[in-house]
């Protein structure tokens, strides 16, 4: 990795180990559920619908002497515009980066195109790779299904783990799953303060969290066609959060999809938003929220340069 080691070793500290670790998958399989379950808290957007995740998030999940940089990933499909050849990038440069990898698998269904693509990718790197098939609790033939999986890197080279599970009911698994990950790791300096649990800003984990709620409730296209965006954060001195932000379209025509009659369907987002952000701060929150247009800003890399997927 380029980024630089925090803080620098001193010489009588006790050995440390740390690395990336990329989850992998294509949308949809429960990448950023595990993510969060890894952690116990929520750092990544999940939603029912494929490719919430754009950006690579990183997760951190540090011990006394050991500490894991979790990078989650937007699932790897077929790119149908610039923002989704960004996240498939984004991809790219977490598998080239990382120490280790979890691959994540619906074990709902058997292998699609887009699994064969994900096994593609990850088959030949000489790097521990971990094949986890998700969704457990709601697999019918989770055994079949992980055979079709694991037949997919048949040749490989490199070393591979197994693990079933279901990351969103089943944490005793998954604590499990996180002790054979630490074990995976290089000697290392950490890469970030102890305390910390992720690499992004307070606005950039707000803003995430509007999206969720409003790729939750919008129909259609209209879930891909939305980006959001946090201006302002100020806190009262009675411990309120106001928080203002912004939902940004590519059409006029989306602006009023977005609003809803009477503006309700803003007023649903905003308070299923506001209710989340209320959780996980354990403060008031007062949540403002805008619709804006950028044209076509999927298609436009200086859009997507100030949106943060760059
Ligand atoms: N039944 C079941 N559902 C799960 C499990 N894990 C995740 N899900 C659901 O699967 C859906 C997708 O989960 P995400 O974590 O957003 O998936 P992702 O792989 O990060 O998705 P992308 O952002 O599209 O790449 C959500 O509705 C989750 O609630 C599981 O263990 N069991």
């Amino acid at each position: 990795m380029t980024d630089q080691p925090f803080p620098a070793q001193g010489a009588n500290e006790a050995q440390t180990y740390s690395g990336f670790v990329a989850i992998v998958g294509k949308p949809n399989v429960g990448k950023s559920t595990l993510l969060n379950a890894f952690l116990n808290t929520k750092v990544a957007p999940t939603s029912p619908r494929p490719q919430t995740t754009r950006r690579g998030v990183r997760g951190i999940f540090s011990t006394d002497t050991q500490q894991i940089v979790f990078v989650d990933t937007p699932g790897l499909h077929k790119p149908k515009d610039a923002l989704g050849k960004y996240m498939n990038q984004e991809v790219h440069s977490a598998l080239a980066d990382v120490d280790a990898i979890l691959w994540v698998v619906d074990l709902r269904h058997p292998p699609t195109d887009e699994d064969q693509l994900v096994a593609r990718q990850v088959r030949d790197l000489p790097k521990p790779l971990f094949l986890i098939g998700n969704k457990t609790d709601a697999a019918k033939y989770p055994d079949e299904a992980m055979k079709l999986y694991r037949a997919l890197l048949e040749g490989r080279a490199g070393e591979t783990s197994e693990v079933m599970l279901s990351a969103q009911n089943n944490p005793a698994a998954v604590a499990t799953l996180r002790e054979q990950v630490l074990e995976a790791l290089p000697e290392n300096p950490f890469f970030y303060p102890r305390g910390a649990a992720s690499d992004q800003s307070r606005e950039m984990w707000a803003a995430e969290i509007i999206r969720e709620e409003a790729m939750k409730k919008l129909r259609d296209e209209l879930p891909y066609a939305v980006a959001t965006r946090v201006n302002r954060w100020t806190e009262r001195e009675d411990g309120l959060q106001r928080i203002e932000g912004e939902i940004i379209v590519e059409k006029n025509a989306h602006k009023g999809m977005v609003i809803g009659a009477g503006g309700k369907q803003l007023r649903e987002i905003g308070q299923a938003a506001r209710k989340q952000l209320e959780v996980f701060l354990n403060h008031k929150v007062f949540l403002g929220l805008e619709v804006i247009v950028i044209p076509g800003w999927r298609e436009d890399e200086e859009a997507l340069r100030e949106l943060g997927y760059e």
